[in-house]
């Protein structure tokens, strides 16, 4: 089979599945022909291989008959070998970086001891500034190359390695063999015991599972990625705090990317670039939190490719999270994108009711908190944009309580909660939506739901369905229904047409900036 036809089916195949399903099993396959004209479908790795045979090998089949006229089309799944280039972007081993310190040897996935950093200098995280040591206080910082100076703009002003954020009380670890100390970050709260599971986050959790027993095997980098304050932080902090429970000697670094950015422009402003480079690279796993900063930060992307490499190469285990899949961060070279989806890409949806009750209690349940079911599943329903509001909307109520001596109950929260209530009440409708797009437009509503396809009809439907995906917790099924009964897919499309035109057109960028502006007044 060619690879056009391939193509062909992927187009089909991206059709009708949800843009997770296909991002995460079906686009990271690659084809090849095999013996007697069978399709071959290689998949990165086992876990996506048994993954896809077990729920989409059937609908593949078809696809390619249908696509191939050929009703008796065979196709074979297999797991990619590494270095087979079908997979792997063909000019990997030229790219391969030169290492700054030693190969490790082949290590066992939990060892009981870390590997050797050999001739590292002694460093202290905690020291202002950064890499100094080695440098005489009067030399002269230069700065090796003037890009990173751009990019302090956007760096944190705060030392390197402090605590990330005052949300938490991170856990430091240090360790001082090899002479470089590792500080952590890691939050000891982020635990999978503490992380409940549910249908959006089932896949993630179980791919972070699987790293955390077997680190640096076939799933590295995992790439974690979905909408703000849905967990990504919290599970990959629960690999490293698993990781760290089975080898407390363990080298595991969290740290955001805006961390990472501003460490290199110190090191380079500091001429220390090679203490950083050995810093970063003698981890046992690297954990970096919201890659999509990285985005027009060209020195950054280098530094972090030549890491991303010899991590990878020495098998440490790096851990990544996005707001959205490798492909569509912007601003991010090829290279490291593709290099993004070499192990496993798992998304993490918006939690359903269920899992927002389970989670409700739980954090309940960590705050020694009696709750009682009703009001669990009545805040649990009240808020529905993540787990982070959920959580906050929580923690008022509790606060309230303390305050006022009121033990929890629904109509507690009720009082508690009333300004943030009455917002979520005003959420606007696909309704609402219509009819201002419709007004906006100067057309009517029933041509929106209508099944004409004139441009001016069908580009503010597009609009409108994008904003409905956008404003409210419709899923696609039902936005399509309340335009006249469409598919998910015409949904699907819409979104994806809007968002490329926001990119591309100014006026289609304008109208819905005024439109999102005037639903959301
Ligand atoms: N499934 C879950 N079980 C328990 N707690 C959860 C779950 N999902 C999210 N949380 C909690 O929600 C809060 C926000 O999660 P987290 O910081 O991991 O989100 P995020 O996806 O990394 O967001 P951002 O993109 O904004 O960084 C945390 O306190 C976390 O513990």
């Amino acid at each position: 089979m060619s690879t056009e036809l391939w193509e062909q089916c992927l187009r089909s195949l991206q059709e009708e599945f949800p843009a997770q399903q296909y991002n995460t099993w079906i686009r990271p396959l690659r084809a090849e022909t095999g013996s007697e004209g069978r399709l071959v479908l290689l998949a990165p790795n086992r876990f996506v291989r048994d993954w896809v045979n077990d729920r989409f090998i059937s609908r593949i089949r078809q696809v390619v008959c249908e696509v191939t006229g050929d009703i008796s089309a065979d196709v074979r799944l297999e797991v990619a070998q590494h270095g087979s280039g079908a997979l792997r972007s063909p000019a990997r081993p030229a790219m391969a970086p030169l290492r700054s310190r030693p190969v490790a040897p082949p290590r066992d996935p939990r060892p009981a001891s870390p590997p050797p950093v050999a001739q590292a200098p002694a460093y202290d995280p905690a020291a202002q500034p950064v890499y100094q040591e080695g440098y005489a206080a009067s030399e002269p910082a230069q700065p090796a190359v003037p890009e990173p100076q751009l990019e302090l703009d956007m760096a944190p002003p705060e030392p390197a390695f402090a605590p990330l954020s005052p949300r938490h009380e991170r856990q430091k670890v240090v360790d001082v063999e090899g002479g470089v100390k590792h500080q952590s970050n890691l939050n000891p709260s982020f635990t999978f015991e503490s992380f409940v599971q549910g249908k959006s986050n089932q896949l993630a959790l179980a791919a972070a599972q699987q790293v955390a027993d077997n680190p640096g095997g076939s799933y590295n980098p995992l790439f974690i990625y979905g909408g703000v304050g849905l967990g990504k932080t919290h599970l990959m902090h629960a690999v490293g705090m698993e990781m760290l429970k089975r080898n407390p000697n363990a080298r595991i670094v969290y740290l955001h990317s805006e961390r990472f950015v501003a460490d290199m422009v110190k090191a380079l402003q500091l001429n220390a670039i090679n203490d950083f480079k050995r810093y970063y690279r003698s981890v046992d796993a690297l954990l970096i939190d919201d890659i999509q900063f990285f985005a027009g930060k060209e020195r950054s992307q280098e530094e972090f490719f030549h890491t991303f490499n010899a991590l990878l190469e020495g098998g440490q285990q790096m851990i990544l999270t996005s707001d959205r899949y490798p492909k569509e961060i912007n601003g991010v070279e090829e290279r490291l994108k593709s290099r993004f989806g070499w192990g496993l890409t798992v998304a993490i949806e918006p939690p359903e009711l269920e899992t927002r009750v389970a989670i409700v209690m739980k954090k309940a349940e960590e705050a020694k908190i009696v709750l009682p079911d009703d009001a669990a599943f009545f805040l649990a329903q009240k808020i529905r944009s993540n787990v982070r509001e959920l959580e906050g909307a929580l923690k008022r109520v509790i606060a309230n309580a303390h305050f006022t001596g009121n033990a929890i109950t629904t109509p507690f929260i009720k009082e508690s909660l009333k300004d943030l209530l009455a917002l979520q009440d005003k959420q606007v409708s696909i309704d609402n939506i219509q009819r201002v797009v419709a007004d906006y437009y100067k057309i009517k509503v029933s041509d929106l739901l209508s099944k004409r396809r004139s441009r001016s009809i069908a580009r503010p439907r597009q609009v409108a369905m994008s904003l409905s995906k956008e404003l409210t917790n419709h899923s696609l099924p039902e936005i399509g229904n309340a335009f006249g009964g469409r598919d998910h897919t015409t949904v699907l499309h819409a979104c994806r047409k809007i968002k490329e035109l926001r990119e591309s057109d100014t006026d289609i960028r304008e109208d819905y900036q005024n439109l999102l502006r005037h639903l959301t007044a």
